[in-house]
């Protein structure tokens, strides 16, 4: 595989690209000649009306969709010469609907960590995984709860932290704060944000009046095309 080395990655190689993609589901709808390029640390707010391609996008961008034409490139390397799960933990992805795992709360959190690709991976002790809970207003759930017995809410903010402990270069977050109270939207906005600060590459779809506090690029996407907006 090959995978990208330190001296083939410039300072200024964007750490995500999107070069004249394009991809049609089997409808017709999709998306139209996509070029677009992220350097470290930006926080990407992506918006448009429902059914426009705003997941097709991050799909394509974590490789769920293959792109029939066009590139994408994760920092300067074609996304399709990665392994799957290299790929997958450069790429992180929470989903719009949470993925959670018939065992407990930690279980859930860890399981990451059970994957090979991480095999080399210090795992994160209950104190590191109470303060992600703190943070994200989840500070009444137990770490060995059910994880199947969680609202929707807890669900996706245990997915946000399932992806943000593995430290990957890009985090995509499907509305992530689409079934959460107003408290918890804003800590997941500031999380998110926080990530960015620290240099990961946020791409976050919002369909709310959503303005990050952080320098961000905005992306809409409407009709299959996508603009940044400037
Ligand atoms: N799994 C799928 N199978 C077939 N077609 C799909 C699939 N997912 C999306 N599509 C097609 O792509 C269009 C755009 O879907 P997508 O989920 O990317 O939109 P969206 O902008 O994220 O919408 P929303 O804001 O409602 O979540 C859909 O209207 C549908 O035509």
């Amino acid at each position: 595989m090959n995978i990208p080395q330190p001296q083939e990655v410039n300072q200024s190689t964007p750490v995500l690209e999107f070069k004249n993609v394009n991809f049609s589901w089997p409808d017709g709808n999709g998306l139209k000649d996509v070029s677009f390029a992220v350097p470290a640390g930006q926080f990407v707010l992506i918006s448009g009306p429902s059914g426009a391609g705003k997941s097709t996008l991050l799909r394509l961008a974590v490789r769920l969709e293959e792109a029939a034409q066009g590139t994408i490139l994760l920092r300067g390397t074609s996304i399709d010469t990665f392994y799957p799960p290299e790929l997958r933990s450069k790429i992180g992805f929470v989903q719009q609907t949470p993925i959670i795992l018939p065992g407990s709360v930690r279980e859930n959190l860890l399981m990451p960590f059970t994957l090979q690709v991480r095999k080399n991976f210090t795992l994160p002790d209950d104190k590191v995984l109470m303060e992600w809970m703190e943070k994200l207003a989840l500070d009444r759930v137990s770490l060995d709860a059910d994880a199947g017995s969680l609202s929707v809410g807890q669900r996706q903010r245990i997915c946000l932290i399932r992806t943000v402990l593995t430290k990957p270069d890009v985090i995509c977050f499907d509305e992530p704060t689409s079934s959460l109270d107003h408290e918890s939207r804003v800590r997941v906005e500031n999380v998110a944000e926080d990530l960015a600060g620290q240099g990961i590459v946020i791409l976050m779809v919002n369909h709310t009046s959503y303005h990050p506090k952080c320098p961000h690029m905005h992306i809409t996407v409407a009709d299959g095309k996508v603009e940044v907006m400037l």
